[in-house]
């Protein structure tokens, strides 16, 4: 199983400039997370600071309880050697093959035999549907295969946790949906621990198990996918939406006086930019049949159903109707409860925090969670 990441109180500034302040998320072990956020939140300055290629200024950064903000250089290149790396362009060598660019790791960090390097790279090529492209040069391939070999080469050192920067990048919707199944199929093969920051809404609401967003210099709020996709925050659904109407400008956020003028224009009948409301649930991508189920789906329903008297109404609602009916029977929801949760209003919601208990008794009213015999059950 993957690692589990913690941040807590994570800042991050050039200069004056600060990126982001007060990060705290946990990403949990196994599980698939998504970072979002308007170009220019300091999503990519997230990702390289878990990895301790930026070090921040303040927070804390665990990881096998080891806090790679504050260890020693030797710590780091220890702790390094858990992450596998998928950068936006892949980040192969122009002048290797994919072959030896996938070799590279292993033959730098490792003392393994040439024979042992061939049976990782060729069974890691596989995993990624590049068997039969071994030869090739990275200039000879589509952006798309660019991203498969980058992959395969960020998990030849068996990686506890993947990052990966906007695997959408130049490609297109089709092609965003195999690299989508394609995460997902590797989540369920080897069970890492896997942060994809995208702008990809399609990739956003089918892949992770987790989501989060980060505007304003801060976290706006990360959590089981359902808060996200169901929240009513404001630069939530605008992002979501991909709607001109919101508090998520051209280059920052907007003025007052802007927005107003901006809904007015669009009181007047123009088009705010966006499509439909893409708001609400939709089903994850699942393994390709064949494959293992991923260990993180009942790991995740485990968790997720324990902290379920924390969420919003509207994300409960959500995580309760994907219940099978064998899931509701061993989680001890009784019968007909699903959209009737959502009555009450979300209490407002602390910054930059994970969603805390609201008021209520839905937990007791509905649900003993989670049973004993499912906890850790087979
Ligand atoms: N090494 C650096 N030195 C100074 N400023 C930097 C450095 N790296 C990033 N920045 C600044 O940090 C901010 C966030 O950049 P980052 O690339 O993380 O944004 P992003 O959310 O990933 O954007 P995009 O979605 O467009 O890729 C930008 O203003 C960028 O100029």
């Amino acid at each position: 199983m993957g690692a589990e990441v913690v941040v807590e109180g994570l800042t991050k500034s050039f200069g004056r400039q600060t990126i982001w302040r007060d990060v705290s998320l946990t990403l949990p072990p196994g599980e698939v997370s998504a970072m979002l956020g308007p170009s220019g939140t300091g999503k990519s300055v997230f990702l390289k600071s878990m990895i301790g290629l930026l070090k921040p200024d303040a927070g804390r950064c665990e990881i096998n309880g080891v806090d790679i903000v504050t260890c020693s250089e030797r710590k780091l290149y220890e702790i390094r050697k858990l992450f596998g790396v998928l950068f936006q362009d892949g980040a192969l060598f122009g002048s290797m093959n994919l072959y030896d660019n996938a070799a590279f790791p292993l033959r730098e960090h490792t003392r393994k035999s040439e024979s042992e390097v061939r049976r990782i790279v060729l069974e890691k090529l596989d995993m990624v549907g590049l068997t039969g492209a071994e030869k090739k040069l990275p200039g000879e391939i589509s952006g798309g295969m660019r991203k498969r070999a980058g992959l395969a080469r960020a998990l030849v050192l068996d990686p506890e946790i993947i990052l990966v920067d906007e695997p959408d990048s130049g490609l297109d919707p089709v092609r965003t949906s195999y690299i989508s199944q394609l995460l997902m199929d590797l989540n369920a093969q080897v069970d890492a621990t896997i942060l994809i920051v995208t702008h990809n809404i399609n990739l956003a609401r089918t892949v992770p198990d987790n989501i989060g967003m980060l505007f304003r210099r801060e976290l706006v709020m990360f959590g089981p996918r359902e808060v996200l996709l169901t929240s009513d925050e404001p630069a939530v659904k605008q992002f979501l939406n991909g709607s001109r109407i919101g508090p998520i400008g051209m280059s920052e956020e907007k003025d007052e006086a802007t927005m107003a003028a901006e809904q007015a224009h669009i009181d007047a009948g123009h088009h705010d930019g966006g499509t439909d409301d893409v708001r609400g649930v939709v089903p994850q991508v699942e393994p390709t049949p064949g494959l293992p189920e991923r260990q993180a789906v009942r790991r995740r329903k485990d968790r997720v159903m324990q902290i379920l008297h924390t969420l919003p109404p509207s994300a409960r609602e959500g995580i309760i109707d994907s219940l099978t009916p064998e899931e509701r029977d061993r989680y001890g929801i009784q019968s007909g409860v699903h959209a009737t949760l959502g009555n009450r209003r979300p209490s407002p919601r602390p910054r930059n925090q994970e969603w805390q208990p609201a008021e209520g008794t839905l937990d007791t009213e509905v649900a003993n969670l989670p049973r004993s015999d499912w906890r850790g059950g087979p």
